[in-house]
């Protein structure tokens, strides 16, 4: 099966500083992918490169097969690479419904100034993703009001919205009460295997990693030090050490 994301060869060094090591990494479709690793490892250097932020000084990046490398963000969005992020990407003058419908018009292209936006999407398919990200009671609210776990489920609602292959979630659970944070990934990765949605994570809890995950893969110093199954990655004695501080 060929590989939903693909990188060979992928360098960037922001003066002295290696971020990104020669990262050769694939990811397959249907894979619950935690990423670890200490603050400066080169985790989200790596997401930005793959998500058309930043690019690389050399290597490729692949998406379902297209060569993705020099695309914008938003191009790379409409392959179907969806991104959420650490600080969730809120419409804050608008309603849950609104960002929702917002997200909706836009993957269709269909915002226009001469027609509502209710009335612009689909009003079923609105529905459908606020109640599988568990946001239907709070749709008439304004997302600026939400507190923090509501509003990261906005964020991946948002991203569901875009109907996208992948998304590729930083840090899901920061910023929320540590009780909410098991509820919080249950119905995140819950919506995501109803929509049949790849995930990659970046996440520092190993609770929450040797629970969600399929795959783990830990980062040090601009590298992939270790990548494989959960209790395998978590157990080995250099991450333990270095990356874990266990
Ligand atoms: N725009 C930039 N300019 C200069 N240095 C940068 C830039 N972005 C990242 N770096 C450096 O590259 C290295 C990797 O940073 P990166 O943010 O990718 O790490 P990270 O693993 O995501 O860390 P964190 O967990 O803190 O988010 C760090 O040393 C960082 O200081």
């Amino acid at each position: 099966m060929q590989p939903l994301v693909k990188t060979t060869d992928l360098y960037l060094a922001f003066g002295g500083v290696v971020a990104a090591d020669h990262i050769d990494f694939e990811l397959h479709q249907g894979e619950r992918l935690a990423v670890i690793g200490q603050n400066g490892a080169g985790k989200t250097t790596f997401i930005n490169i793959c998500t058309g932020y930043l690019k690389p000084q050399t290597g490729k990046v692949y998406f379902d097969g297209r060569d993705i490398t020099q695309m914008k963000p938003r191009q790379i969005v409409r392959l179907g690479l969806g991104r959420s992020f650490q600080l969730p990407q809120l419409f804050t003058e608008h309603t849950v419904r609104e960002c929702i419908e917002l997200a909706a018009a836009r993957r269709n292209a269909e915002l226009s100034w001469f027609r509502s936006l209710e009335s612009t999407v689909d009003r079923k398919d609105v529905d459908d993703t606020l109640e599988l990200v568990g946001l239907s009671d709070v749709s008439r609210e304004r997302s600026s009001d939400l507190p923090e776990g509501k509003r990261k489920l906005l964020d991946v609602g948002m991203a569901l919205a875009l109907r996208p292959k992948l998304l590729i979630m930083d840090e899901p659970t920061s910023g929320v009460a540590s009780e909410e944070k098991h509820p919080l990934m249950k119905t995140v990765m819950h919506a995501l295997e109803e929509r049949k949605v790849t995930s990659w994570f970046v996440e520092h809890d190993v609770d929450i990693v040797a629970e969600y995950a399929s795959r783990v893969a830990a980062w040090i110093d601009g590298r992939i030090a270790a990548d494989g199954p959960p209790d395998e990655v978590l157990e080995n004695p250099q991450i333990k050490s270095d990356v874990l501080g266990v």
